[in-house]
């Protein structure tokens, strides 16, 4: 491996002092426990593996096609039979779970996001071909109205606000025909009050009862989403913002009663989002409620290491390397990050 930022410094721990001074009278040493590689991995707290990652890929219309995301470097919109190369390639990598998000044609955006309910809109399509071909990898499907809306919003809109029961029933749909097509976790992630409940008493309904749900819980208005937005073609149409659902990022007293009622309406796991700018949350939420917790290191977060490293301006892969294990020094049980491929590639040259 080549060594761009800095040659390693793996001095060679030595015996006994040689230094010409006298030492200092300390009994302890923290740096003893680090001298060497073989220490260090001894007493390693927290290790990052493949079981770790859920990668999220954008489903785009169209035949054999890869457009890239101007804003995210290394991330493309992929057709429906490209998507299952992808799904191939995390089933190699030993990625346990691909999450799925679609850049809907405008033509289909209306103002009901009515697409969104579609048996055969893009992310059923997709979720059917890579079962079909993986059964085993698992597939998590995103259940919010933006990528459909001609607005943008993760709901329904009435005088200029964002309706909350009458979306919670369009997003039950969404959910039901995202488990016929065999979706195995539902991921509310439009923050409307009470829709973990309403999606998972519909999939009892229908017999989905394994059908898991990772409710977004504890869901920021974030400026980190931006490429996120332009990779499914909402940034240009979001008129205004999403502050009156999301949460406001001063708070985690909140967060903690948010995550609470999706627990108490059937979330199997519950996420963080963004990763990074809220790992106090991630650690709070882990501690408070002892459930499978998950964070999101959003498209900004994505962004920020991958210019920063095309400019040379930092190690990307050791950047990536150190990002990702921040989230389970604070709890996290997993992490949705687009980096997943790349992650499990170096996990997979380390243990050679
Ligand atoms: N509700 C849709 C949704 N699901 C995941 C993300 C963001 C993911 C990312 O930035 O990587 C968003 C964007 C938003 O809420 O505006
Ligand atoms: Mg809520």
């Amino acid at each position: 491996m080549a060594i761009k930022f800095g040659r390693p410094i793996d001095l060679r721990d030595v015996a006994r002092t040689t230094a010409t001074q006298p030492a200092l009278d300390l009994t302890i040493r923290p740096r003893r426990n680090r001298k060497a590689e073989w220490a260090r991995r001894l007493v390693r707290e927290n290790v990052l593996t493949t079981d770790d990652l859920i990668w999220p890929l954008f489903v785009v219309q169209g035949d054999r096609t890869r457009s890239t995301v101007a804003s995210m470097p290394g991330v493309e919109r992929l057709s429906v039979d490209e998507i299952v190369r992808d799904a191939e390639r995390a089933a190699k990598l030993d990625i346990p779970c691909i999450a799925l998000f679609p850049y809907t044609e405008p033509s289909l955006r209306d103002e009901h996001g009515s697409e969104a309910c579609n048996p055969d809109n893009l992310v059923c399509q997709a979720v059917r071909a890579i079962k079909q071909e993986f059964p085993d990898i698992g597939v998590l499907c995103d259940v919010a109205l933006d990528p459909f809306t001609s607005h943008g919003h993760d709901g329904l809109i009435k005088d200029g606000r964002i309706l909350n029961d009458e979306t919670v029933a369009v997003l039950v749909r969404q959910a039901l025909v995202q488990a016929e097509a065999g979706c195995d976790i539902i991921a509310p992630s439009d923050m409307m009050d009470g829709r973990v409940g309403a999606i998972r008493q519909a999939l009892d309904q229908a017999g989905f009862l394994d059908v898991q749900i990772m409710a977004y819980a504890a869901k920021y208005a974030s400026a980190f989403y931006g490429p996120f937005r332009d990779a499914i073609g909402s940034a240009k149409t979001l008129t205004g913002d999403k502050r009156t659902y999301q949460m406001d990022s001063a708070n985690t007293d909140e967060a903690l009663r948010e995550v609470e009622l999706d627990i108490a309406e059937g979330a199997d796991m519950v996420m963080v989002k963004p990763g990074m700018p809220y790992l106090d949350v991630v650690r709070r939420v882990k501690d408070t409620f002892s459930m499978p917790t998950f964070a999101y290191q959003v498209s900004g977060e994505y962004a920020m290491i991958a210019a920063a490293a095309n400019n040379g301006w930092i190690d990307g892969d050791r950047a990536m390397m150190e990002s990702l294990l921040a989230f389970k020094r604070a709890g996290a049980d997993g992490v949705l990050t687009y980096f997943a491929p790349q992650a499990a590639e170096r996990l997979r040259q380390q243990h050679r």
